[in-house]
């Protein structure tokens, strides 16, 4: 089990919210199959109070909605549209907002996902890089490789930094993601204690970008992993982690 005094104190602001803050009902609890048998061996998000949906059960029409709304922000940031209709679609917008806004899923919600190997992985369902529900997130779609986790992911202009490339600190946070992914399915889920990104090239916008994880070795709790990100077959940033897992028993 998970170490009490870690569920109390030590797992994070977001966490200690979605446990005692108020809880609010599921808008989607209906469409969505939330599993509420415990998972051996591995800290059971359950224990913390928040539930977890089956990736498979996101309604279709939801993932829609997501590609799209992701498409509206690619064609708004770049938008040269002329003020009367950008007035007119502000409008839409605004009264479609109103519409959907059902209320808040539950903090902390999280999602399971099976790899194409079979491997189970959780992870928070808006995560901002994975998360299938967020608009603002890629996503980035992480499979199971010897030692680690890869994925391909191609960035539109809303990931710039500089011209035409980008922005560091989203080449930071692909690698996080790659990083934990990896410690996670090689061992078992954890928190990024430290990140170091080198950036070797430029990493370009609009270019298939080859993300990867692998863990080096293990200490204890201190999972340390390396990740890189290459493009076109050159690496453009490398990272160096050290996960430490969730306790998984008192002491
Ligand atoms: C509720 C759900 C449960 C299930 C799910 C749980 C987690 C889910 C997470 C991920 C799910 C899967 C996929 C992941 C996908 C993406 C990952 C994104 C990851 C992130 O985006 S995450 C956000 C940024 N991240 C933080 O927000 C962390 C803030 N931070 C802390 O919360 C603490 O700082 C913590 C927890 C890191 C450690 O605290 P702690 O008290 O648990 O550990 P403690 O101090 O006992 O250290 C134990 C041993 O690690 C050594 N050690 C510790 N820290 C070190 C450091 N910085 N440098 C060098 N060594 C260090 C000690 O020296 C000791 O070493 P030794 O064993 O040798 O003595």
């Amino acid at each position: 089990m998970v170490s009490p005094k870690y569920h109390r104190v030590e797992f994070g602001s977001t966490l200690v919210r979605a446990l005692h803050g108020p809880t609010t009902t599921d808008p989607y609890e209906e469409h969505m199959t939330v599993n509420t048998q415990p998972v051996a061996d591995r800290p059971d998000p359950r224990a913390f109070g928040l539930p977890v949906v089956e990736q498979d059960q996101i309604p279709d029409e939801l993932r829609s909605l997501v590609a799209g709304v992701r498409s509206l922000v690619e064609a708004v940031a770049d938008t040269e549209a002329d003020p009367a209709t950008l007035a007119e679609v502000d409008e839409t917008v605004r009264a479609l907002t109103d519409r959907i806004a059902t209320g808040p899923r539950q903090v902390g919600t999280m999602v399971r996902r099976t790899m194409a190997d079979g491997t189970d992985e959780l992870g928070t369902i808006t995560n901002i890089v994975a998360g299938p529900t967020n608009p603002a997130a890629p996503p980035l779609e992480l499979e199971r490789v010897e030692g680690g986790v890869q994925g391909t992911v191609t960035l539109s202009t809303t990931y710039q930094g500089p011209p035409g490339l980008v922005h560091g600190g989203w080449i930071a946070a692909l690698l996080d993601q790659a990083v934990g992914s990896a410690s996670g399915v090689e061992t078992s889920p954890g928190l990024t204690a430290k990140l170091e990104v080198n950036y070797r090239n430029p990493t370009p916008l609009f270019t298939p970008l080859e993300v990867t994880g692998k863990v080096v070795r293990t200490e204890r709790r201190k999972v340390y992993v390396s990740g890189w990100i290459r493009a076109n077959g050159q690496v453009t940033a490398e990272a160096e982690a050290l996960m430490i897992r969730v306790p998984m028993e008192e002491g």
